[in-house]
């Protein structure tokens, strides 16, 4: 199973989660967010940590063009889109970057949305699911309703993230099965700085 940290800012402790197990390391390029990296601060953030892992750029309702541009000059792996990007959007991107993952995060208010996700079926590699916020892009801390993903199969692979712990990570898998989780603030001493205890603990709940 793929596991995904996101909101990687610093590099000794990209450094440890890639030691303890992690598959892929994500950095946020989105400004509002307080845990936000720009292009220079993620070239020398990649630069530094192990290639062994996945490097995903964050990104909501950005343009292509800063999409291309960051792409360009750093060595990410993929692009995860955030915000309200159309599957025209992710389809032009894919042309534009062939070799990068594109994932895209779909943020679930109702289970009614998940409906949505089938416009991407065939435009992106990977597919996030994410609780809805009113007020904020990610990085919330809110879960969604696992029982109710139960019948989600997408024909692509799909990343389970919002709200994950290591405290309720069992749980979670315990009732779905997606290909890979991403666990933000809840490995998190604040917003940023990765609590390494928490991460520990997460890679020792997955093993029981
Ligand atoms: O983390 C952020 O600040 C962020 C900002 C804008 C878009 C996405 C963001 N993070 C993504 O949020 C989810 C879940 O986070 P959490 O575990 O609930 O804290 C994850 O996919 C992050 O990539």
């Amino acid at each position: 199973m793929r596991i995904k940290i996101c909101g990687i800012t610093q590099i000794e402790q990209g450094k440890a989660i890639a030691d303890f197990g992690a598959t892929a390391l994500g950095f946020i390029c989105v400004p509002t967010s307080p845990r936000y990296v720009s292009p220079n601060q993620l070239k020398m953030l990649i630069e530094r940590l192990p290639n062994t892992v996945n490097q995903i750029g964050v990104f909501a309702n950005a343009s292509a063009d800063l999409i291309l541009q960051t792409v360009s000059q750093t060595h990410l792996t993929g692009v995860q889109l955030h915000g309200d990007e159309s599957p025209e959007f992710c389809v032009f991107l894919k042309q534009c970057l062939p070799n990068i993952e594109i994932i895209k995060a779909l943020r679930i208010k109702t289970t009614d949305a998940l409906v949505e996700s089938q416009a991407y079926f065939n435009c992106v590699d990977t597919l996030l699911l994410d609780a809805y916020h009113p007020s904020m892009l990610g990085g919330t801390g809110k879960t969604l309703d696992w029982d109710r993903l139960a019948s989600f199969t997408p024909p692509i692979p799909w990343l389970l993230a919002g709200g994950l712990t290591p405290d309720n990570i069992n749980e979670a898998l315990g009732l779905i099965s997606p290909d890979g989780i991403d666990l933000s603030s809840g490995v998190e001493r604040s917003p940023g700085d990765k609590d390494l205890a928490k991460v520990k603990k997460l890679f020792q709940q997955l093993e029981t």
